[in-house]
C-alpha cells in the first residue's frame, strides 16, 4: 500500500501580514504539514520570503516530533543556488528541504551564501547527502518541462544518504499560486508510483476539489494546496476532501 495522505497547505495564498496566524489556522484545520514556498526572483519570476520569516513562523507551530509527526515545515526552495542556503534554512527550522533539480544541476556546490571561491559543481546526490548530514529530510522537485527520467538514477543511488525522501512533481510552472492544474504532468506520478510504492510523492499547483481525484489516482500522497485551502469558506472541509481522495485510492489499491 502506498504511504498515507499528507495534506500540506501552502501559505503562499494566505495573508502575508498574518502568516503566523495562517500557520496556526492550518494546523487547527487538521493539516499534516505546512508548505512554505521560498522564491528568490532568479529561479522563478517572483519573490516571497526567506529564512528569517521561517524562523519566526517556527515559533507558531510545534516541531514534528513534539506534535506526533505533524507540523513538518516543507520548504519548497524555488531558488537558484540551493546548496548555499541549506544550513541557514535548517537553522531557521526547516524539516524538509525540497530543492529543484534544475537549480541543483546549474549551480556550484558552495555551502555558504558568501562563498566566492568554490567552483566545484553541485550535483543532486551531493546536495541530498548534505541535506541529510544537516539533519533535514531531502526533497527533489521537477518543473513541468523536466522529464521524470532525470530522477531514476538519483532514486537508485547506492548510498541511501544520497536518495531523496520525497519527490515533488510540479503541476504548474513554479512561481505563482492560483494557476490552472496541468493534468499532463500526472504520467510522471504514475511512473514513480509504479516503481516506488513507498515513496512520498508530492504534487503542487492547482490541487483542489476538482483535480484531486486525478492526482490521487495517479498515486500522489503529499498534496499541496494553496488557493483551494486559504481561499475556501470552509478550509477544514477542503482538507478533509483532499485527504479522503488519497485514502480512497489507497483503500482500493491498484498497484
Ligand atoms: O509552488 C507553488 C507555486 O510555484 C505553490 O506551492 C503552489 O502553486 C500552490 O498554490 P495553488 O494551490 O494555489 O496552485
Ligand atoms: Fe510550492
Amino acid at each position: 500500500m502506498s504511504p498515507p495522505a499528507i495534506i500540506n497547505p501552502s501559505v503562499l495564498s494566505a495573508d502575508f501580514a498574518e502568516l503566523g496566524k495562517a500557520c496556526r489556522d492550518a494546523m487547527d484545520w487538521k493539516s499534516d504539514w505546512l508548505h512554505l514556498d521560498v522564491m528568490d526572483g532568479h529561479f522563478v519570476p517572483n519573490m516571497t520570503f526567506g529564512a528569517p520569516v521561517i524562523g519566526k513562523l517556527r515559533k507558531h507551530v510545534d516541531r514534528p516530533k513534539e506534535a506526533g509527526g505533524l507540523g513538518t515545515f516543507d520548504c519548497h526552495m524555488m531558488i537558484a543556488e540551493p546548496m548555499r542556503w541549506a544550513s541557514i534554512f535548517r537553522d531557521a527550522g526547516a524539516d524538509m528541504y525540497c530543492f529543484h533539480y534544475e537549480a541543483a544541476v546549474t549551480s556550484v556546490g558552495a555551502k555558504d551564501p558568501a562563498d566566492t571561491q568554490t567552483t566545484e559543481k553541485c550535483t543532486p546526490k551531493n546536495l541530498i547527502r548534505y541535506i541529510h548530514e544537516l539533519g533535514m529530510q531531502a526533497g527533489i522537485a521537477i518543473k513541468p518541462k523536466t522529464g521524470v527520467d532525470v530522477l531514476w538514477d538519483i532514486l537508485a543511488a547506492e548510498d541511501e544518504k544520497e536518495r531523496p525522501d520525497m519527490v515533488l512533481i510540479m503541476t504548474v510552472e513554479p512561481g505563482f499560486g492560483g494557476q490552472k492544474f496541468m493534468a499532463s504532468e500526472l504520467h510522471k506520478v504514475t511512473a514513480l508510483r509504479e516503481k516506488y510504492p513507498n515513496l512520498n510523492i508530492e504534487v503542487d499547483g492547482g490541487l483542489a476539489e476538482g483535480t484531486i481525484d486525478q492526482a490521487a489516482e495517479a498515486g500522489a500522497n503529499v498534496i499541496v494546496a494553496g488557493s483551494a485551502v486559504f481561499g475556501a469558506k470552509d478550509p477544514a472541509h477542503v482538507i478533509q476532501v483532499l485527504r479522503d481522495a488519497v485514502d480512497k485510492r489507497r483503500g482500493g489499491e491498484k498497484l
